[in-house]
């Protein structure tokens, strides 16, 4: 089981501080969408020149212009984009295009997503790798439930990874839903020490 990192809210600074302290727990490091929005393309790309050997994900929530913003990530060096699952079909089609040219792959953010239809019909359109999402916003209404796993439930051919406000306490719950890959931001990138919490949650996932 993976762990991703999600550097979200942070400056340049923090995000590399945070990297040289937890670099050897997490396996995929995820470059946030407000971190893209602050520094540009050229975080992921210096973020991918430190980390060559690390998977790294360009948190794009790309809605629109899909060709073109899936390769703006990929030339700057992400391994992995993201799409968000309501975009327009030909939008996923194209991204998962050109992810297929750069030998790249796109993560569908399932973010606002309710209907097990829709993962069916990503899937027709040949995806495979998706993110269950309880949002920052909704957090503050509690926290992730249960329920959202039964969206991909059952679903074959399909690698699952997890996000929202996902802590050491409730990692446990999340293990057992059996998902390729566990992300987490605040957790650890607002710890007191995120060394320390980014090994609790490996040492988790790896037992
Ligand atoms: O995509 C995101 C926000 O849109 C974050 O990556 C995701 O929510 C993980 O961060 P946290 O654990 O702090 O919720």
């Amino acid at each position: 089981m993976n762990l991703q990192i999600a550097l979200d809210r942070l400056t340049r600074e923090e995000c590399f501080k945070i990297l040289k302290e937890t670099e050897k727990f997490v396996d995929w490091i995820e470059v946030g969408t407000g971190v893209i929005k602050e520094y540009g393309m050229s975080i992921v790309h210096e973020i991918k020149q430190s980390y060559p050997h690390k998977t790294i994900v360009a948190d794009m929530k790309t809605c629109d212009a899909g060709k073109h913003e899936a390769a703006q990530a990929f030339e700057a060096g992400a391994d992995i984009t993201t799409v968000m699952a309501f975009s327009a079909d030909k939008t996923i089609a194209d991204t998962l295009k050109t992810a297929e040219q750069y030998g790249k792959r796109i993560m569908i953010d399932l973010l606002g997503v309710s209907e097990r239809s829709r993962i069916i019909e990503l899937q027709n359109l040949g995806v495979e790798l998706v993110s269950l999402h309880y949002g920052k916003d909704m957090q503050s209404e509690g926290e992730l439930g249960m329920d959202l796993f039964s969206l991909t439930q059952g679903l074959s051919n399909l690698e699952v990874a997890v996000a929202g406000g996902i802590n050491l306490e409730t990692l446990p719950s999340v293990i057992e839903k059996g998902l390729s890959t566990i992300i987490v931001g605040s957790a650890i990138t607002k710890a007191v020490n995120p060394c320390d919490s980014a090994a609790a949650m490996k040492g988790l996932l790896t037992k």
